[in-house]
């Protein structure tokens, strides 16, 4: 009998530190991270305001620089793992260029990074059919409801095809009807890519319907408080929310929280 094989690890961080200098002293944005991410986890990081998730993110896409402990993402490090065009990277704003078509802003990537026509065009559809917004190429940004611009802005991440996808809190503007599509729909597109998925939230529901991991963050110094594993399905219909099971998880990731903020003296 053999073992079911243990996915590799994709990203992994050991004892990282993140300081930043300010004027008015040190800010302690990441503290003594330790975390592993195998391939195709969907791993949502929860916390407060100021908790780090967003710095852990942008270190990981090498937009910020760790002041102690290492990461490696796809084995290299974040630097290498960038050039090497490792991730797509999903902003809070859809950030969509108004001037271009969907399709225009989808190639925009694929363009710079020098793809041909051709494949440019093939990707474009390939994407767009993924995040159901195929008839909607010629459209501009503002011809869309805010869900479909933030689907466009995820196709843009899926165009070159990157193994991982960082989603900075896609969904922190929308309406919760919309938001449930979306969540639906993002489970959907992430069992079909096979991708592994790093996605910030603020949202408990969000969080523990999305995730097969869940990291509790809590703020001064930003710190992991809490990981879980969840024992929920891969196939996960909205109604799972009001499961035994999901209810429990939730109720992990909130008394998670709280004992962040009463660490904090909040
Ligand atoms: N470039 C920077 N210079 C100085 N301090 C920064 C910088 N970027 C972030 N910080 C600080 O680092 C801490 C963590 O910020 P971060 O944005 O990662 O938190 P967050 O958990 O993502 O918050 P939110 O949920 O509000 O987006 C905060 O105290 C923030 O003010």
């Amino acid at each position: 009998m053999s073992d079911v094989a243990v996915p590799p690890v994709v990203i992994e961080a050991q004892g990282l530190n993140l300081t930043f200098t300010t004027n008015d002293g040190p800010v302690h944005a990441l503290k003594d991270i330790n975390l592993s991410i195998h391939k195709g986890e969907f791993v949502s990081f929860i916390g407060p305001s100021g908790c780090g998730k967003t710095t852990f993110l942008r270190t990981i896409a090498d937009l910020e620089q760790p002041t102690g402990g290492t990461l490696s993402v796809n084995g290299m490090s974040a630097s290498e793992a960038r050039k090497a065009r490792a991730y797509g990277y999903v902003f809070q704003a859809a950030g969509l260029y108004p001037w271009r078509t969907i399709e225009g802003n989808v190639r925009l990537p694929l363009e710079i990074m020098g793809f041909s026509k051709a494949d440019q065009a093939e990707r474009a559809k390939r994407v767009l059919e993924l995040v159901e917004l195929s008839g909607f190429e010629k459209k501009f940004p503002w011809q869309l409801s805010g869900g479909m611009q933030q689907r466009a802005s995820i196709a843009r991440a899926l165009a070159f095809d990157a193994d991982i996808l960082l989603m900075d809190e896609p969904f922190g503007a929308l309406d919760e009807i919309v938001r449930d599509r979306l969540n639906e729909e993002l489970l959907k597109l992430w069992a079909r890519t096979q991708k592994t998925i790093g996605f910030v939230t603020h949202s408990i529901p969000e969080a523990v319907y999305l995730s097969t991991k869940i990291v509790v963050m809590s703020p001064r110094p930003g710190r992991i408080t809490d990981i879980i594993d969840s024992p929920l399905p891969k196939e996960r219909p909205l109604e799972i929310r009001d499961s035994p099971e999901f209810i429990a998880i939730a109720h992990r990731v909130r008394e998670g929280l709280r004992a962040g903020y009463e660490e904090a003296g909040e």
